[in-house]
């Protein structure tokens, strides 16, 4: 066995407020994540996004500190990993791989060439698979290693997802029960997963595996926690004016207050470290959501970050990849109508002169409806949300 490195990705968070422009401006280039009929649309409207977005988006960080605290949290991850995997007789170099901010993943791939990694293990820190999150990784790494022949030397191996692993899934309900069996009366608390969304076309159109992914890990949770608790699945963090998938957490909360639930247990299971979604919106708007809708007693589980048991899982999931024959960018799930998930690819295949034409005064009218609104302060797309 040659050098051995794992790579570590994630989303990535500002961290600190004069990052969160330029961070929302990497978000929403990403044609995985905001999906435009017009490749050349993508960068001005993420740049409009990002400006008009960003004074919002820093209030909340301003909640949380002033900063997200995701960079700290993974790099302490990868540490606590490259120990167990040395304890496991394993020696190898764990790097961090983020998507929209600072360690990016192509820094991270200059560390791993300067390292002259031989054998490489991609691991993403979701546990279930999403277009927009693992997919989106995967797909910019794909991209680039076909630049690059020093990383095609590289055998490298990728993990799809893993939430069905039983580490993982013992590490959760551990998590559960601790703060079940601090409250007053541990039965009578409904357990609420509260799953990231994600737009209802990734899932329906596209073949986005996600929606099953997540309700499959809520059931092999309760599961393994084996209370007799009730629980409710819902999604949170809708962006946009499209429908995403359904219930929505801030709709499903008052249901159940109105239903009689008093005692709600807010377990967040997209993620695996802490972030503003659970600090700022779980913990702040979600929590003053549920007290206004008659909740009495509201608590969260806290997110994994480096939980022992996880991480002994991470280590046994590297070793077991390691082993296991390898599974490459191109077995990785894809849409399945690529037409539908990337229309201004579909566009530009069927480019003809009139399109072209049609291209450009749609783009005019594009920039000048965003001029306005930018001026204005009002228009289509502060009213959709967007904004
Ligand atoms: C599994 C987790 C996540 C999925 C799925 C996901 C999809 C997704 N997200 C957006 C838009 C935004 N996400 C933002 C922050 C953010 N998203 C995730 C995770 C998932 N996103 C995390 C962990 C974070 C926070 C990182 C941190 O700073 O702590 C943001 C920025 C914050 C804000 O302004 O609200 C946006 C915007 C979309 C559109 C999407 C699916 C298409
Ligand atoms: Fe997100
Ligand atoms: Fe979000």
């Amino acid at each position: 066995m040659g050098r051995v490195g794992v790579l570590l990705l994630n989303l990535g968070g500002p961290e600190q407020l004069e990052d969160v422009r330029p961070f929302l401006y990497n978000l929403f280039s990403d044609p995985e994540i905001i999906r435009l009929p017009f490749t050349w649309l993508q960068k001005p409207l993420a740049w409009m996004i990002a400006t008009m977005r960003h004074t919002k988006s820093q209030e909340n960080y301003k909640e949380i500190g002033g900063g997200s605290p995701l960079r700290r949290i993974t790099e302490e991850q990868a540490v606590a990993l490259e120990e167990k995997l040395g304890e496991k007789g394993n020696n190898a170099q764990v790097y961090v791989g983020m998507r929209y901010w600072h360690p990016f993943t192509e820094e991270a791939l200059a560390k791993i060439k300067r390292d002259r990694i031989d054998e490489l293990v991609i691991l993403p820190l979701y546990p279930q698979f999403s277009i927009s999150t693992s997919g989106s990784s995967f797909r910019l790494l794909e991209r680039i290693w076909e630049d690059d022949p020093e990383l095609q030397k590289i055998d490298y191996t990728v993990v799809p997802s893993w939430y069905q692993r039983s580490g993982y899934l013992q590490a959760m309900a551990q998590l559960i029960a601790q703060e079940l069996d601090h409250c007053p009366n541990p039965d009578q608390v409904h357990i609420f997963f509260s799953a990231h969304g994600v737009p209802l076309k990734y899932v329906e159109e596209a073949g986005d595996p996600y929606q099953a992914e997540i309700e499959r890990c809520t059931e092999l949770i309760m599961k393994t926690l084996n209370r007799p608790n009730p629980h409710t699945l819902a999604y949170q963090s809708r962006v946009g004016p499209v429908e995403w998938l359904k219930p929505y957490t801030e709709e499903a909360i008052p249901e159940l207050a109105q239903q009689g639930v008093e005692d709600l247990l807010v377990v967040p299971i997209s993620f695996v470290s802490e972030h503003i979604e659970t600090l700022q919106e779980i913990d702040m708007e979600y929590r003053e959501l549920a007290e206004e809708s008659g909740i009495k007693n509201f608590y969260r589980v806290p997110a994994l970050n480096t939980h022992p048991v996880f991480i002994n899982d991470l280590a046994d999931m590297v070793v077991e990849a390691l082993e296991s024959p390898s599974v490459h960018f191109s077995e990785v799930v894809r849409p399945s109508k690529r037409v539908k998930m990337y229309p201004q690819e579909r566009w530009e295949w069927g480019m003809t002169t009139a399109a072209e034409v049609w291209n450009g005064r749609l783009a005019m009218i594009g920039i000048v409806a965003v001029i306005v609104e930018l001026i204005t302060g009002q228009g289509p797309l502060h009213f959709i949300g967007l904004l």
